[in-house]
């Protein structure tokens, strides 16, 4: 690989500009043989494990991928629909819909693309091809409400890393984080209004995020303090009285403490405490994906039932709803306003 990558020298169409939207990522199969090289690059960055490579590297792929690929394959398989990995297909399916809606508004100027920040399509191809297209103007889109440095910010280390080998760079733009957004909040709120009145209202909400290590918030990642935004703006949407919501935090890998109250404590407490019918969503999750689907939907239906509850109704992250995705639109056409127009105009016909 030469250290810069050279474009020819042809003029290309003018100034086109790039939405680049970005995921987690996912394996390529339900299958231990492809969840390990997934899990190897995603627990490999330093942004997601804080410990030096050093000591971290032998107990990765001396203990850790032996025993989790797997387990964790049994669970992505549990999950697995007929097109493929969840997680994938919502995220293709959102940049096929902006790519239609942008394109109606802004067709002669825009690209849409999407990559996965773990595996394929991977952000270096997706970010070569838009530049291939032309695209000297590019807005990239972590899917993540809620900024986290062992999401967005690795997200964004992936995009100028792979710029830092360009010769000529586009102009970046990056959207940080979308926590408190009216659309967004919106959006959570009529997924749970609709599915109060379609499946039924539960006595309780249980608002349930992705967890990170605990001293992220000592060091200063703001999202442990974006996720309590979140939560409180969407019982205030809902207009949920105290006590009739919680927040928690799911997922915990590993042995050091992670922001608290955990969710599979908090599905037992809340069993425990009477609460016999309880509605949970992942606000945090754009796209339904293994946390939500298995996690959530399956074991911590499992937990509460155990613990004494009677119905665990899990609700569908956003996906492909029509407000998710006229909040997503805006989103982008806010961060793209001095691009769009009235430059974009000017090339537009
Ligand atoms: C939504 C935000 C997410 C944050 C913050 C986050 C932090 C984080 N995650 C791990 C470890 C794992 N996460 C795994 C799956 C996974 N994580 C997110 C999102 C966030 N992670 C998503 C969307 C998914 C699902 C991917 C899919 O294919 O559906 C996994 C893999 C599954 C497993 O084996 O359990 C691990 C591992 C850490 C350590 C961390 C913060 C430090
Ligand atoms: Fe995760
Ligand atoms: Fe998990």
């Amino acid at each position: 690989m030469p250290r810069f990558i050279d474009s020819s020298p042809e003029p290309r169409e003018p100034s086109l500009i790039g939405v680049l939207l970005v995921n987690l990522g996912t394996p390529q199969a339900p299958t231990a043989a492809a969840v390990r090289p997934y899990l190897r690059q995603f627990l490999s960055d330093p942004r997601v494990v804080e410990i030096p490579a050093l000591f971290w590297q032998p107990i990765l792929r001396g203990l850790i991928l032996p025993l989790r690929s797997g387990a964790s394959a049994r669970k992505y398989a549990s999950i697995w629909g007929k097109d493929g990995s969840p997680l994938r297909h919502w995220t293709e399916k959102q940049a096929k819909l902006v790519k239609g809606r942008l394109g109606m508004r802004h067709g002669q100027t825009l690209r849409v693309a999407y990559a996965m920040r773990y595996g394929e399509p991977s952000i270096a191809a997706a970010l070569d091809a838009l530049c291939e297209q032309g695209c000297e103007r590019i807005l990239l889109v972590p899917l993540y409400p809620q900024y986290a440095a062992s999401t967005t910010a690795t997200a964004c280390d992936a995009v100028f890393a792979r710029l830092a080998r360009y010769r000529n760079q586009p102009a970046l733009r990056t959207l940080r984080s979308f926590h408190d957004d009216a659309g967004y909040i919106d959006a959570l709120a009529q997924q749970v209004r609709q599915h109060w009145q379609h499946e039924g209202r539960g006595e309780h909400l249980l608002m349930s995020f992705h967890g990170v290590p605990r001293f992220t918030w000592e060091k200063g990642d703001p999202y442990y303090l974006q996720c309590r935004q979140t939560a409180a703006a969407l019982a205030q949407a809902l207009g949920l009285p105290e006590g009739h919501h919680t927040l928690a935090f799911q997922s915990r890998f590993g042995r050091t403490e992670w922001l608290q109250p955990y969710t599979a404590d908090t599905l037992v407490k809340l069993a425990r405490s009477g609460v016999r019918e309880l509605d949970v969503i992942c606000p945090g999750f754009v796209a339904d994906c293994l946390e939500t689907l298995e996690e959530i939907a399956l074991e911590g239906k499992q937990a509460f039932l155990n613990a004494g509850g009677r119905t665990l109704r899990y609700i569908p992250a956003l996906n492909d709803s029509e407000r998710w995705l006229d909040a997503l639109i805006q989103l982008i056409e806010r961060e793209l306003a001095g691009w769009l127009t009235p430059a974009a105009a000017s090339h537009g016909s």
